[in-house]
């Protein structure tokens, strides 16, 4: 356990932090004794697992076995309930809630006691707070009140009806929405989509955080005490999870140096994904950022900029809709995230079609063709416009030069700053993150539009990825 060189703010923080590692790391008996539970605080990182050797590649750091898993089937939950929450995530927040509420009784009680009582997660944030957010697409993901009508009209009934496995004396519904919410927040940032067991490994899965969240909503969810206390870096991740018959196992993927910390990898999450469910921010997940674009700003702009009527408008996405080509937003992405384009071929097929003159687009409809996904001289003058329109939208004002305000504040240790300012900050650094994307777009696009070389870089931007997932 690491250890008295970690500087904290009070004793009392000190004996019950490290008292709470200690119960926990002796609960879980079977870990690895090649690494070790440590406190990060100073670093605004929680506990996390750092090696106590050098490890080799592919080696065994720990296991747990499947019966130590938080699941609703593992949990005590009676019968009757786990039959009536079929869906995972709720399924898993009742398990949660009844086995914190046993406390002793329940074997999970050590666990609870590392978990997070509170988050910095949006959804935790006051309207001022979120405000600092305006112009990312987060702010309208966060859910609050899906969550909060989801929790009154299904996971609270069901308690009540409960009322002698719970234990919900004295508490109202509000008290209960707020417990449903740390349980859910909780799985929103430690929770692991469960794979069964397999032959192979799971390299299809990104990590044991799935990043897909419709794929990941329909997956069996589990707690997986220890797996969960590693933290994450998209850059120096060297541990992966791996699901056995009985047991998950983690398991270095590259050899750590003695005192090294253990990560996982959330998958290719920008940074607004990584503030709304982990409730933090980095620069390691910036390589991932977007800018979400949508279909109702693009039809706005291309009938000021192409001057087109509601019915030409209404024709033409009507027509790519039909042909399963239209979405309802679009992703810009960063030039140096190798696995997608900054404008997708989605993209660029609705805005050669919105600026295709009448006579071409009617031809193409007539057989049944689509344009090609390629930024036309045109069709990159209405992206412009577009983006330029999408920078005003972030909250305050963007130095139309070079869309970013400056370096965000530093973030500091999170133990000794108040939490609006470090909240501020990691807001500050997702809209920065954001701004950056256009500057960069658009920068892209002016370069495609220079008379020297301008045909070739369109090239290039159109096929730099060629044969690469695009991101839908
Ligand atoms: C799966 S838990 C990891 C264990 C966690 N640090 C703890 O103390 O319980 C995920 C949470 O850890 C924190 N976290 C993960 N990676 C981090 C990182 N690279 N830097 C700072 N905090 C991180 C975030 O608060 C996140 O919600």
């Amino acid at each position: 356990m690491a250890s008295e060189d970690v500087s904290m703010t009070n004793t009392e923080d000190i004996d019950d932090f490290e008292a709470k590692s200690r119960s926990f790391v002796a609960w879980l008996q079977r870990h690895g004794t090649v690494i070790e539970l440590a406190d990060l605080r100073r670093h605004g990182a929680g506990r996390g697992v750092l090696a106590k050797e050098d490890i080799a590649e592919d080696e065994e750091l720990f296991a747990v076995p499947r019966s130590s898993i938080l699941t609703i089937s593992t949990s005590n939950l009676p019968a009757e309930v786990k039959t009536q929450l079929d869906e995972p995530w709720l399924g898993l927040i009742a398990a949660m809630v009844y086995e914190y509420q046993r406390s002793s009784e329940s074997m999970w009680e050590p666990y609870f006691a590392v978990l997070p009582v509170d988050f910095d997660t949006p959804m935790f944030w006051s309207d001022d707070e979120l405000n600092q957010l305006r112009g990312s697409a987060l702010v309208d993901k966060i859910g609050k009140p899906t969550a909060d009508r989801t929790f009154r009209e299904q996971v609270i009934p069901m308690i009540r009806q409960h009322a002698t496995a719970f234990h919900v004396d004295g508490m109202s519904d509000d008290d209960l929405v707020s417990l449903c919410h740390r349980m859910g927040s909780t799985i929103m940032a430690y929770a692991f989509d469960l794979e069964k067991p397999s032959t192979t490994d799971s390299h299809d899965q990104e990590d044991g955080w799935e990043e897909d969240e419709e794929e990941s909503e329909s997956m069996s969810k589990g707690m997986i005490p220890l797996a969960d206390m590693l933290n994450a870096d998209a850059n120096r991740n060297n541990a992966k999870l791996y699901y056995e018959e009985d047991k998950v196992v983690m398991k270095s993927i590259r050899a750590i140096k003695a005192a090294e910390e253990i990560f996982n990898d959330y998958g290719p999450l920008p940074t607004a994904d990584v503030l709304r469910r982990y409730g933090y921010v980095t620069s390691n997940y910036a390589q991932y950022d977007v800018v979400e674009v949508s279909l109702q700003l693009i039809k706005d702009v291309a009938k000021e900029h192409m001057k087109m009527s509601d019915e030409d408008l209404e024709h033409r996405t009507r027509y790519l809709d039909d042909e399963e080509v239209l979405d309802d937003c679009y992703d810009i992405s960063r030039s140096c995230n190798e696995d997608t384009k900054p404008f997708s071929d989605e993209l660029c097929i609705l805005l050669s079609a919105l600026a295709l003159p009448a006579i071409e687009f009617e031809n193409l409809q007539r057989k049944r063709k689509l344009p090609r996904p390629a930024l036309e001289p045109s069709s990159a003058g209405l992206l412009s416009a577009v983006l330029h329109k999408r920078q005003g939208l972030y909250k305050g004002t963007t130095n139309q030069d070079n869309g970013v305000r400056g370096d965000a504040d530093p973030i500091s240790d999170v133990t000794t700053e108040p939490r609006g300012a470090h909240r501020r900050k990691m807001a500050q650094q997702v809209i920065q993150g954001e701004q950056l994307v256009l500057v960069e777009a658009l920068a892209l696009l002016k370069e495609m539009s220079a008379p020297t070389g301008g045909k070739r870089k369109a090239a290039e931007a159109d096929t730099g990825h060629a044969g690469k997932k695009q991101k839908s």
